[in-house]
This record gives C-alpha cells, sequence and structure tokens, in this order.
C-alpha cells in the first residue's frame, strides 16, 4: 500500500505505545473492532518490535506501522518486524536514503518550510506535521497550503478527538495521528472495549 492509502484509511491513525507483549494483539483488535485499521506502534518502548510481529501475525485486517524510527537502524529492524509503512518525528539524508532502499512506506516528520523544502526535494510529498499543535496548528497548515499546495500532511501532536476535525477539514489534511486512542491506563487495566469506544469514535470523525 503506498502511504497516501495508508493516510486516507482512517481519519485517525493512532500512536501506540505498547509496554507489555500481552497487550499487542488484544490492543490491535480493540482498535480494529471500532473500525480503525490503520495502527502505528511507536519504536520507544523495548518490546516495540516484537508488539508489531504478534499484531501482523494475529490480526491480518490491521496495517501495522512502526512509529519514531528516527535512524537506518531503526528502519531496518521495523522491515524486518513486518512493519507495513513507517513514521518518523523528523528526517534526515540517512533515514531518507534508508526508506527509498525499501518498499515500505515512510511518512517523515517536518515542523518548518525549510524542514518541508528539504523533504519534498528528497522525494516525500505526504509528510507528518510534528509537533502540530505546537508548531501552529491549524493555522500553520492553512499557511503552508499556499506556497505548499501539493504537500498532504498527517497533523501529530497535541490533536484530540474535539480538535481534529478542524485539522480533517482542511484540503491538505488527510488524516490525524494522536494518542488518545490508547491511553496508557486502559492498556493496563486491559479495557478493551473502552479502547473499542474510542476508536469507534476516531472512525466516525469526519474529513
Ligand atoms: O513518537 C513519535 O514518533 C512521535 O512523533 C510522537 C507522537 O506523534 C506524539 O507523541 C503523539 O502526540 P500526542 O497525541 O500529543 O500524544
Amino acid at each position: 500500500m503506498d502511504i497516501l492509502s495508508i493516510m486516507r484509511a482512517s481519519p485517525v491513525m493512532p500512536v501506540i505505545v505498547v509496554e507489555k507483549i500481552e497487550h499487542a494483539v488484544p490492543l490491535a483488535q480493540a482498535l480494529v473492532a471500532g473500525g480503525i485499521r490503520v495502527l502505528e506502534v511507536t519504536l520507544r518502548s523495548a518490546i516495540a518490535l516484537d508488539a508489531i510481529r504478534a499484531m501482523r501475525a494475529a490480526v491480518p485486517d490491521a496495517i501495522v506501522g512502526a512509529g519514531t524510527v528516527t535512524n537506518p537502524e531503526e528502519l531496518q529492524a521495523a522491515v524486518a518486524a513486518g512493519a507495513q509503512f513507517m513514521v518518523s518525528p523528523g528526517l534526515t539524508d540517512a533515514l531518507a536514503a534508508a526508506a527509498q532502499a525499501t518498499a515500505i512506506p515512510l511518512l517523515p516528520g517536518v515542523m518548518t518550510p525549510s524542514d518541508l523544502m528539504r523533504a519534498r526535494d528528497a522525494g516525500f510529498t505526504r509528510l507528518k506535521l510534528f509537533p502540530a499543535q505546537q508548531a501552529g496548528g491549524v493555522g500553520m497548515l492553512k499557511a503552508l497550503g499556499g506556497p505548499f499546495a501539493d504537500i498532504v500532511f498527517c497533523p501529530t501532536g497535541g490533536i484530540s478527538v474535539t480538535t481534529a476535525p478542524e485539522f480533517l477539514s482542511l484540503p491538505n489534511v488527510a488524516c490525524v495521528g494522536g494518542s488518545w486512542l490508547t491511553p496508557k491506563a486502559l492498556l493496563e487495566n486491559g479495557d478493551w472495549a473502552a479502547i473499542t469506544k474510542l476508536a469507534q469514535e476516531a472512525a466516525a470523525l469526519r474529513r
């Protein structure tokens, strides 16, 4: 799947931190049951790669990606674990080259016009705006839409179910990212039904 199709699959891309391997499969099942199929599992925990492997094996309806991919070593490890796409908070020359050497798409992060121009020069026109709220939020995306009308964004960082609709109404936004679908307390309590509810609410947001 190309990165734009992945971005358009759901209005919200959940940014997931899995600390315990036994949470991986029930969490993915809960999100998919709520209508959210695209899952970004960040490489911020020790078991993240195992979580990606487990979700890929047990939840075929999910599209499982790796997040917080910041260098070629992490990118290669994520590909080996079966990640179907990758997300980075930023972009370096080394990461761009590593991504171009694989068939797995990368959604790189940018925060400024110069970041964006460098990413576009490297061949990336589908970008994560990170941290979105702190970078200027909806106003920033409207401003970037003038000179950079060819760029499609997934703003991430500081977005909630309440603020997501305003982002999603912008023509240069395909989806938003956020961690609010997978609160740590719900994972700890194994409250998968509550996570399915959050997913349903997110899946119903209009674009
Ligand atoms: O880990 C990464 O690669 C990131 O880019 C960070 C995440 O995108 C944000 O942590 C999500 O932001 P919140 O929804 O405000 O929690």
